[in-house]
């Protein structure tokens, strides 16, 4: 890497950013600038100007986003805002001060109501509020600035911030039983895999723009998910696999969203790992903390 590259990292402190600045860490990369929601705010037009004039950034990584699944569908106006106005500020501010941006999506772009492995090419049809306003987001980036990378990613969960590995073992602790639903299907992701991912793409040079699918390797449920991170962690509880109906939540979610990731392996020669060796990793991080 060319030390020399100036990037920004909008929502630095958040799951994600944490994670790409633990692999920079790891790769001795230093000119990397991580901004919090008040000094890096992508809904702040001024802001971001002043920004991108200061540091002259080669590459711009949109971390930030608006992520409570339940609580866009009664904040309708406030998620549109960040993950749709928000990323098509950090489009226009590239645009002007030519540098390219990665940018962060979902696979709750997806109706997911066909057992079908996913490709960028398939039609994204969100059936909830975050995945309406990440869409549009993406349809912003793509109309405003040709040098993009998009990559939409899935059930993501790392050591740091809130995240559903996390949420799972806070309440097995607390708790002597759990239900979790067994008919939503798809593929986790290891935040940390998905930061050396994106670093790779930078490092590699290779102006291939456009949209990508990036997960971990496989398949589960959030129920097969539930019960790999008890047994891999030890934590004893009884956990009963129901389905979605029984467990009523705001927001519609996909049935099956598992990505085809055949695209970003083969242009960056990318080796994605399995997500339970992954889900391994990620546990042992937590104890080490
Ligand atoms: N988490 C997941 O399961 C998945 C996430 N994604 C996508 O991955 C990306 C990263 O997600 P993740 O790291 O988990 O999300 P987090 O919610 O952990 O991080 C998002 C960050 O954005 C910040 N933020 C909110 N509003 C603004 C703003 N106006 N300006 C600047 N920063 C702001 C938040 O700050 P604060 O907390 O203070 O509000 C938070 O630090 C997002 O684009 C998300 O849509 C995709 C698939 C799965
Ligand atoms: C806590 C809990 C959740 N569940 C279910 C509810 C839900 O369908 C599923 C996942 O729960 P969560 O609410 O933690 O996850 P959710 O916020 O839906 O996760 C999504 O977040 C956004 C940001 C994305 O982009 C998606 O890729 C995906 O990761 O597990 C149970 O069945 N039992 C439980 O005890």
């Amino acid at each position: 890497m060319n030390n020399k590259q100036n990037i920004l990292v909008f929502g630095g402190l958040g799951q994600l950013g944490q994670c790409i600045s633990k692999v920079c860490i790891q790769r001795g990369w230093s000119a990397i600038l991580f901004l919090d929601e008040v000094e890096g705010n992508i809904l702040d037009p001024e802001i971001l100007e002043k920004l991108f004039q200061q540091e002259s950034p080669e590459f711009v990584i949109n971390c930030a986003a608006y992520t409570a699944v339940d609580k866009a569908e009664d904040e309708v106006g406030l998620s549109e805002k960040i993950n749709k106005d928000g990323a098509a500020n950090l489009a226009r501010c590239c645009e002007q001060f030519n540098a390219t941006l990665i940018h962060i999506s979902t696979d709750f772009v997806f109706e997911g109501n066909v057992p079908k492995l996913l490709n960028e090419e398939d039609l994204a049809e969100p059936i909830n509020v975050y995945g309406k306003t990440k869409l549009a987001g993406e349809q912003e980036i793509v109309s405003i600035l040709k040098e993009h990378y998009i990559i939409r990613t899935s059930w993501l969960y790392s050591e740091f911030a809130n995240n559903f590995v996390k949420t799972m073992l806070k309440l097995g602790f607390e708790r002597d039983e759990l239900s979790v639903i067994t008919d939503q299907v798809g593929t986790p992701t290891y935040g940390v895999d998905l930061a050396s991912a994106i670093l790779d793409i930078v490092e590699s040079g290779n102006k291939t723009y456009g949209t990508y699918h990036y997960s971990n390797e496989g398949v589960t449920s959030w129920y097969d998910f539930a019960k790999a991170i008890f047994d891999l962690s030890g934590t004893e509880v009884k956990l009963h696999p129901i389905p979605g109906s029984a467990y009523p939540t705001k927001a519609a979610r996909p049935a099956f969203s598992v990505m085809d990731k055949t695209k970003i392996k083969q242009t960056f020669d990318l080796e994605i790992p399995y997500w339970r060796d992954s889900l391994i990793t990620c546990i042992n991080a937590l104890k080490k903390q």
